[in-house]
C-alpha cells in the first residue's frame, strides 16, 4: 500500500513524520509533493526511502490513500490538476474543514473522506476527526482509522459539527498554550519566578490534567470540585475566572465559525467558478 501527500507544510509534515515515527508506515511506502520542493526534499533526506516528487499528478496516480494537505484556497486548483490521475478505487482524504465532501466528490472519482488532524498527533496524542462521504466503504473507513490510530484517537463526527469539533481538537492546543503563556507571564511578572521553571510546572500540569480527564475518571466539573478545598484558594481564583471570562468562549466559537463560513463561501465560489 502506498500513501501519498500533496502539501508538506505544517500539518502534512506532522502527519508524515508521526506516521513514520510511530512505525505505522515505512518511508518506502510514502510519496509526497509540495509547491516549494525544498520542503519535501528535507523529508526525503531525513527518512531514507521516502519519495519526494515534483508532480502532484504523480503523487495522485501512485497512491492508494492520498492526503490533500493544502489550504482551502488551493483545493480547487489541486483537485482539477489531479483529477485525471485519481480513480474510483483510491481513498482521497482532505484535512481541511471548509472544503465540503460533496465538492471533492464533484471533481474527483475517488472515495472521499475528511480527516481533521491536530498538532497533538505529532506526539501520538489527541484526536483525528473522521467524516466520510457516501462512496467510502465501511472497510475503507476501518483501514483509515487503523492507520490513524497509530498517531491519535480517531473519532467520527457529523460534517455539520466539523468546525466546532475542530475548534476543540485542532485549534484547542493553541488556545490552551495561550492560557499557559498568560498564566506564566503573570507568574513571572508578579513574583519573579524563573520563566523556565514556571513553563515546566505549567506544562506538567497540563499533561497531568489531560490524563485525569481521559483516563483518570474526572470530568471538567468534578476535577474543579476536587481541587477546590471549600473556603480555600482555588475556589476564590475560579470565581474570578468565571466572572471575568463570562461569554468569552461563546465569542470565541462565534469568531471561529464566522471565519469558517467566510472560507466556506470562498471555496464554494471556487468550485462553482468556471474552470
Ligand atoms: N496547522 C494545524 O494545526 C492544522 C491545520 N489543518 C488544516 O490543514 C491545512 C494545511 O494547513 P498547514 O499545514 O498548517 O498549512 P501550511 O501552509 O503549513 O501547508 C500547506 C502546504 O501546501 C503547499 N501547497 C500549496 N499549494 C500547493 C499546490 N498547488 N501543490 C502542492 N503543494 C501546495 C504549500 O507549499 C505548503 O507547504 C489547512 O487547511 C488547515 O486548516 C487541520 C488541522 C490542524
Ligand atoms: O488555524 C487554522 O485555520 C487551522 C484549523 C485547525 C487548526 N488550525
Amino acid at each position: 500500500m502506498k500513501v501519498g501527500f500533496i502539501g508538506t507544510g505544517s500539518m502534512g509534515s506532522i502527519l508524515i513524520e508521526s506516521l513514520i515515527q510511530s512505525g505505522a508506515l515505512q518511508p518506502e511506502h510514502m510519496i509526497a509533493s509540495n509547491r516549494t520542493f525544498s520542503k519535501v526534499e528535507l523529508l526525503e533526506a531525513k527518512y531514507p526511502g521516502f519519495q519526494a516528487v515534483q508532480s502532484n499528478v504523480q503523487v495522485a496516480g501512485d497512491s492508494d490513500i492520498l492526503f490533500l494537505c493544502v489550504k482551502p484556497k488551493e483545493f480547487r486548483q489541486v483537485a482539477e490538476e489531479i483529477k485525471g490521475a485519481v480513480c474510483a478505487e483510491q481513498i482521497v482524504v482532505s484535512i481541511t474543514s471548509p472544503v465540503q465532501i460533496k465538492q471533492l466528490e464533484s471533481v474527483l472519482k475517488g472515495k472521499i473522506a475528511k480527516i481533521i488532524p491536530s498538532i497533538t498527533n505529532y506526539v501520538c496524542s489527541g484526536a483525528t476527526l473522521c467524516i466520510y462521504g457516501d462512496r467510502i466503504t465501511p472497510e475503507d473507513q476501518i483501514l483509515l482509522e487503523r492507520l490513524l490510530s497509530n498517531i491519535s484517537l480517531p473519532i467520527r463526527v457529523a460534517e455539520e459539527y466539523t468546525r466546532v469539533s475542530s475548534d476543540l481538537s485542532s485549534c484547542g492546543p493553541a488556545f490552551l498554550a495561550f492560557f499557559v503563556q498568560k498564566f506564566v507571564d503573570a507568574a513571572v511578572e508578579q513574583t519573579g519566578i524563573p520563566r523556565e521553571e514556571a513553563v515546566r510546572l505549567a506544562a506538567e500540569m497540563v499533561l497531568g490534567t489531560g490524563k485525569l480527564l481521559t483516563v483518570g475518571g474526572f470530568s471538567p466539573e468534578s476535577l474543579q470540585k476536587r481541587v477546590s478545598v471549600p473556603g480555600g484558594i482555588t475556589e476564590e481564583a475560579l470565581h474570578l475566572l468565571d466572572v471575568r471570562l463570562q461569554g468569552v468562549f461563546n465569542e470565541l466559537i462565534e469568531t471561529t465559525h464566522s471565519k469558517f463560513f467566510e472560507d466556506v463561501d470562498k471555496v464554494e465560489a471556487q468550485f462553482y467558478a468556471p474552470k
